[in-house]
């Protein structure tokens, strides 16, 4: 009988919850696990499940749509669910033997279900098994219909991917989307240099691999292991955040003593970068609309031993934007779409769609405006957005330019870019993007303008 706190369970409750009630995958799994008792190697499998279900549920849907007679849309959506979990575990999952995977399904399906339930997922994921040689799918995709069901994401995106990068590109982003994300953590230079905490790292876990990241000198890149929980990370020596997003402060690049502003700051990764840079001497003001968020920035100024951030709940649009209140510097890290970050939150292919990014489009608008008001003159100001969506990106910047006249492209900027960044990413006037399978990282824009004096 299988337990009701197996990985599968667990996978299968978060899996409903994201589709049902839109809950965010990467919240509820870690919330799920935590009060769990499964061993670190079922987490990892419950991990997996949850992830890879997500990422493949267009192929997924595909198969099960020739097995299920009546179409997979008529069953209860907990059977939708188990049986895509089912077929997943199947085709992907080298190490669950097909055995396994069959019988611990139906069991799920016994426990969960009346008596017809078990009986089909058992036929289901045995019909999948017989009729293997109906699931080939073609090497290189040409069409959009094709390189959806290949690469499993909404036609759409994959449509607007093609229209923007051409197909080659799109395709290797939709690849990289479905690629586990790597682990890399930015080191706190206020406790030790980046030699010192790789060296405490290695003591605390000598499984750990660990490299130096080619994108940023605060970042290491690790493997084998997730030092997350451990004593170095609750005293702050280091902050898990990719090393893409480690490129915005970066390029914001605050000095010591001077006046910065991060307009929209939770959950904090940002704000600690920025305060670590400034040796924690000057002003940094970091501010997000939503109360709930503003505890998360407090809970990461405070693990790093920050001192200098003020942290406030606001609306950037409402700051006052005159005479003392400006900053040297200001970061503007909006709300976005989020198709930079597919392969860590792989339900946004699947909530998200097109129209949302006219919202989008217009909330981040208003927020350049408000930040724009917030440079005091020679002043910089940084913008980024995890997204590959021009309208959000590029075009929003071309926008802004052409309405500021006072604010011009950072022309620099390409200079200031590592090495791997100048020669990889696409860059243009003052702004950089940064695409998922150019350094297995997140997808990123920032954008870099400078106020007249
Ligand atoms: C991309 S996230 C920021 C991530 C953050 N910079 C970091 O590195 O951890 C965008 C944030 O903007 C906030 N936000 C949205 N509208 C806002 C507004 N009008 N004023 C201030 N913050 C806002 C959201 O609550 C969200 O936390």
């Amino acid at each position: 009988m299988t337990r009701p706190d197996s990985a599968r369970n667990v996978a299968l409750d978060v899996l409903i919850a994201v589709e049902e009630r839109g809950a965010y995958s990467n919240l509820l799994l870690n919330d799920r696990l935590k009060r769990s008792s499964l061993s670190p190697r079922d987490r990892g499998l419950a991990t997996e499940l949850v992830y890879g279900t997500l990422q493949r549920k267009n192929t997924l849907d595909w198969i099960l749509n020739k097995l299920v007679r009546k179409g997979i849309d008529t069953l209860d959506p907990w059977v939708r669910h188990l049986l895509r979990l089912g077929i997943y575990q199947l085709r992907y999952l080298d190490r669950v033997p097909s055995r396994a995977a069959v019988h611990e399904t139906v069991e799920i399906a016994k426990a969960r279900g009346h008596r017809g339930i078990p009986g089909l997922v058992n036929g289901v994921l045995r019909s999948y098994l017989r009729r293997s040689r109906e699931w080939t799918l073609p090497d290189s995709p040409k069409s959009v219909t094709d390189l959806a069901l290949v690469t499993s994401h909404p036609e759409w995106l994959v449509r607007r991917l093609v229209e923007v990068y051409g197909p080659e590109t799109a395709h290797s982003v939709l690849k990289a989307n479905n690629r586990p994300p790597g682990l890399s953590v930015r080191v706190n230079p206020l406790r030790g240099n980046r030699e010192r905490v790789a060296r405490l790292l290695q003591e605390e876990d000598p499984r750990l691999r660990i490299r130096l990241s080619p994108l940023s000198g605060q970042g290491l890149i690790l493997t084998g292991g997730n030092p997350a929980s451990g004593r170095l990370f609750r005293e702050g020596w280091f902050t898990v955040q990719d090393e893409s997003s480690m490129l915005v402060a970066e390029l914001l690049a605050p000095r010591p003593g001077e006046r910065v502003l991060d307009g929209c700051a939770a959950p904090g990764g940002k704000t600690g970068h920025l305060a670590e840079r400034m040796e924690n001497r000057g002003t940094l003001l970091a501010c997000d609309i939503h109360p709930h968020k503003v505890k998360l920035i407090e809970n990461q100024v405070r693990r790093l031993g920050l001192s200098m951030v003020e942290v406030r709940q606001a609306d950037l649009r409402e700051l006052p934007g005159t005479g003392e209140a400006r900053f040297d510097r200001v970061l503007l890290d909006a709300p976005c779409s989020g198709w930079g970050v597919i392969r860590r939150k792989p339900d946004i292919k699947w909530s998200k769609n097109l129209q949302e990014v006219d919202s989008l489009r217009q909330l981040q608008a208003e927020l350049l405006e408000a930040a724009a008001r917030l440079v005091t003159p020679g002043g910089t100001l940084v913008y980024s957005t995890c997204t590959l969506e021009p309208q959000e990106n590029r075009e929003q910047i071309t926008a802004f330019l052409k309405n500021h006249p006072t604010f011009q492209a950072d022309s620099t900027l390409f200079d200031t870019l590592p090495a791997p960044v100048r020669e990889k990413a696409l860059t243009g006037d003052g702004w950089v993007q940064i695409l998922p399978h150019h350094f297995e990282s997140d997808g990123f824009f920032i954008a870099r303008m400078i106020k007249e004096k």
